[in-house]
Order: structure tokens, then C-alpha cells, then sequence
């Protein structure tokens, strides 16, 4: 047999490749496997990965339908993923080599189908065969593939059985969950989730009639929930006309916590994509957005456009930012470890650690500080993050407190929130996690502070 690469390509220079045969969905999961190996080992955050015009280009070759199936099973498989391990090793007689990563992806990719997402199975299968045959890597491994994949299908109830009181986290994670709120609280957390994501719409008026028009509840945020749906959000009544936007019921708090803002002042110091910007001249403030990163302050801008709302915005650093009138009010919404909106993003827990906490709680402390020299004497600034460790949160309000006398909290009144009241801590602080309004379907976890300047 001559080596066809010892001799070279024979017609005219031109590499004949082995024609490969298209298989409908081959190509989405192998993309699926080769993002989720992106996230876990090499810890990439998803979203940009998903992203539909700058994604991974694997992604973006994807037509709708199969880009679709890419991200339920990613969601899906990171959702659930010490659960999927646990069923791979059990039907592994030994432990697959510890190089043989994109193998491994392939299996969960398989095996989330086939165990979590109702896929026939011997499409399931197939498609997995087929694609450790096309891998030079995983290729020696396909009867083995064919193999655990079968075996998943004949043994799909027990072994769902087998894993069904795992919680979905990684042991540093529930660990230090277990060491804040108890052990109770932290897999109540854990199994919240994987409940099915919610969509909740801040309106700007009249939330009683959104909910009935869009099939919906009113939460005790004032939040509309809609009913589980199927089609896109863009289609729905009142989009197009600005008449409501996307934000987790969570997220709508730390807005609501300003007295009378008609006519004041007041600045937003992250803003993007400006969820709350819109609250703030909702509530009749003369707003100024501050936000570092060009293409999302673009997109607050566009955010707003549809809603017909309108604020001053400034694409600028907030720690170079300065301003000599100082503002009436300040809403600091931080970049943080986004640890309570796994619901949404089950990636965070699998590309970050306890050591980014720490950092994102550092650069949080410069930021409040900052945002403080800011606000006028008789001022107020709300601070607020969507994660679930207080080190970002309650400790640091603390740490910068103690540091200024002119400082203190202003007590949330639980008698304003029917409904959340477990929600506000015992310095009057708002303290979601994802584990409460659990009759509702919960909500993200988020803390929210009012500090006053005098
Ligand atoms: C948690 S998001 C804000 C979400 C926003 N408040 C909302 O409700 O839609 C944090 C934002 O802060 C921006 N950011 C991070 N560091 C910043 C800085 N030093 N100066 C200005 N913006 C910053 C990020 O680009 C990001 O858009």
C-alpha cells in the first residue's frame, strides 16, 4: 500500500479528501462537545461561546435549529453534570484514560440526550459512534461508546435513580454554600437549580393587565412571570412597542429601593444592558449610565431606544470617573461572581472558583468606594450583585462602613415587600437566593444594600 502522505497528492496537486457522509445533527453535537470542553477544562464562560455573530466558530456554522439543540444540551449538561459523571463512571469497568477528554465530552453530550432531553436513543447512539469514528482520538473507542450508550438506554431509570439525591455543584461550591446558610438552605439552592428557568418582565405600568394579556402572574416584586411558553419573547404583545423588558424578578429589586427619585440626579455605574437604567427613568430620574465596555453601552443604548427611555450615557472606566456636582442618588450594580443565576448560567460554577470570588470582591470594594466619592452629602447609593457569597456582599458593605462614619445602612422595611419578607436580612438588607419564592418557581439570588451619606 503506498503512504498516500510519503508520496503526495497525485491529480495536479490538489489533496483528495475522503468524502464524508452528512448526518443531520452530527455537526451540533459535535460543536456541543467541543464547547463543553472549552467550559470545563479550559474554563471559558459560555455565553461568549454562544454568542450568535462572534460565538465559537463551531457555533456559528450551525443553522437556527441545530444552534437550538446545542444550547439545551449544553444547559443541560452542565445543569446536571456531577450527575452525568457519576453515571459514566458507574458503568465504566475503569476509568477512561486521563487524557481522553473530548472522548468524555462526547459521552455527556450523548448521554444528556438520552438520559434528559428525550432523544431517541439509537439516534443518540449512532450520532455518538459515528463521531468517535471521525475523531482520530476518540476513535478506538467506539465500540466502547456504543457500548456505556446502550447500556444507558436499557438502564435509563436506575440509574436517574442512582444519582437523583446528588446535588449539581461542585464540592467547593456546596461546601461554602453549606458554611453560609446551612446545610438545608444550601441543597435547597442546589435543587432549585434545576427547576426550568423562568422569564420575568418588568412592565412600565399596570403589571395586573400584562400578566393577564401575556398569561402571566404578578410576583412581590412587581414583576409579571409568564406561564411556561413556547415561540420567542421578541413576538410577544408589547415589544415592539416598549411597553415592558427581560429581568429577573431578582434583579428588579435593588431599583425599587430608592425613595422619591422624580427630578433627582442619579447615576448608574454599571449599567449595561441597562435593566435598570430603565427602572431609574422610569421612576422619573435624570439618569446617567456609566458603563466601561463600548459594544454593551451600545446595547443599553438600543435597550432603551425600543422603550422609548432616555438617559445621558458615558462609555468611561467608573474609576477614572469624576464629577464635582455630585449625584442625588447612585445605583452600583458590580461585576461579580454571578454565582446566584446558575439557574440561567449552570456554567459559572464550572469556569470559576473560590479564588475569583475573592478578586471580584476586591474590585467591587475599589468600585464602592469610588462610586461613594460621588454622592452628595444626604445621598443615597444602592449596591447590589447577583451572587450568593456575602463575601461580595454583606462583608464588604461592612469592610467599607467601618471605614466611613458619614456611612450607614438604611434599613429595608419588610412591611413593602409581602411575600420576600425572608429575603431581608437582619440589618435590613435584601438577601435573595435562588432557593426562595420557591411556590413561585424562585427567582436568582441577589443582595442589595441602601447606604446613606450624610
Ligand atoms: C452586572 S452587569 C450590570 C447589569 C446592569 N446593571 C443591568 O441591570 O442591566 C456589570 C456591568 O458593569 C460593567 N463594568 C465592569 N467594570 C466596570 C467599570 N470599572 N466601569 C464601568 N463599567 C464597568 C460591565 O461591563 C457590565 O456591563
Amino acid at each position: 500500500m503506498p503512504n498516500p502522505k510519503r508520496n503526495g497528492p497525485r491529480n495536479g496537486g490538489e489533496r483528495q479528501r475522503p468524502q464524508l457522509e452528512a448526518k443531520p445533527g452530527l455537526d451540533a453535537r459535535m460543536a456541543a462537545s467541543r464547547i463543553l470542553g472549552a467550559v470545563i477544562d479550559r474554563k471559558t464562560s459560555l455565553d461568549g461561546m454562544l454568542d450568535a455573530e462572534h460565538g465559537n466558530p463551531a457555533f456559528t456554522a450551525l443553522n437556527d435549529a441545530d444552534r437550538a439543540l446545542v444550547r439545551a444540551i449544553l444547559q443541560t449538561a452542565l445543569r446536571h453534570l456531577p450527575r452525568l459523571e457519576l453515571i459514566l463512571k458507574a458503568l465504566l469497568d475503569t476509568p477512561l484514560p486521563e487524557g481522553a477528554r473530548a472522548l468524555h465530552h462526547l459521552l455527556i453530550v450523548a448521554a444528556t440526550q438520552m438520559i434528559y432531553l428525550d432523544i431517541p436513543d439509537h439516534s443518540a447512539v449512532d450520532l455518538a459512534v459515528e463521531q468517535a469514528n471521525r475523531d482520530p482520538r476518540s476513535r478506538r473507542f467506539a465500540k466502547l461508546v456504543n457500548a456505556i450508550l446502550r447500556r444507558i438506554g436499557r438502564e435509563k431509570q436506575e440509574l436517574l435513580d442512582y444519582v437523583s439525591d446528588v446535588p449539581c455543584m461542585p464540592d467547593w461550591f456546596l461546601d461554602r454554600l453549606t458554611e453560609i446558610y446551612g446545610e438545608d438552605h444550601a441543597l435547597a439552592i442546589a435543587a432549585a437549580q434545576l427547576e426550568p428557568v423562568t422569564i420575568d418582565l418588568t412592565v412600565k405600568a399596570d403589571p395586573e393587565q400584562w400578566a393577564q394579556k401575556l398569561s402571566g402572574r404578578v410576583l412581590p416584586t412587581g414583576t409579571v412571570r409568564l406561564d411556561p411558553f413556547k415561540g420567542t419573547i421578541t413576538a410577544l404583545e408589547g415589544f415592539d412597542a416598549g411597553e415592558w423588558w427581560v429581568q429577573d424578578a431578582a434583579a428588579s429589586i435593588p431599583a425599587q429601593l430608592f425613595s422619591d427619585l422624580d427630578g433627582k440626579r442619579v447615576a448608574d455605574l454599571c449599567a449595561a444592558p441597562g435593566g435598570k437604567t430603565a427602572q431609574l427613568v422610569l421612576a422619573g430620574a435624570h439618569v446617567t449610565a456609566i458603563e466601561q465596555s463600548q459594544s454593551r453601552l451600545r446595547r443599553l443604548s438600543a435597550n432603551l431606544d425600543r422603550l422609548q427611555f432616555q438617559a445621558e450615557t458615558r462609555c468611561v472606566n467608573l474609576l477614572e470617573l469624576e464629577d464635582e456636582q455630585g449625584f442625588d442618588a447612585i445605583l452600583l450594580d458590580a461585576p461579580c461572581s454571578s454565582t446566584g443565576t446558575t439557574r440561567r448560567h449552570p456554567d459559572v460554577l464550572w469556569t470559576k472558583d473560590s479564588a475569583d470570588i475573592a478578586k471580584l470582591a476586591a474590585l467591587q470594594e475599589r468600585l464602592l468606594r469610588h462610586a461613594i466619592t460621588l454622592l452628595k452629602p444626604g445621598g443615597r447609593i444602592v449596591f447590589s450583585n447577583c451572587s450568593i457569597d456575602p463575601i461580595e456582599g454583606e462583608l464588604l458593605v461592612d469592610k467599607v462602613t467601618a471605614d466611613h462614619p458619614e456611612l450607614q445602612i438604611v434599613p429595608v422595611d419588610p412591611a413593602n415587600w409581602h411575600g420576600l419578607e425572608e429575603a431581608i436580612t437582619s440589618r435590613g438588607e435584601f438577601r435573595t437566593t435562588p432557593a426562595m419564592l420557591a411556590s413561585e418557581g424562585g427567582l436568582d439570588g441577589f443582595y442589595a444594600c441602601v447606604i446613606a451619606k450624610t
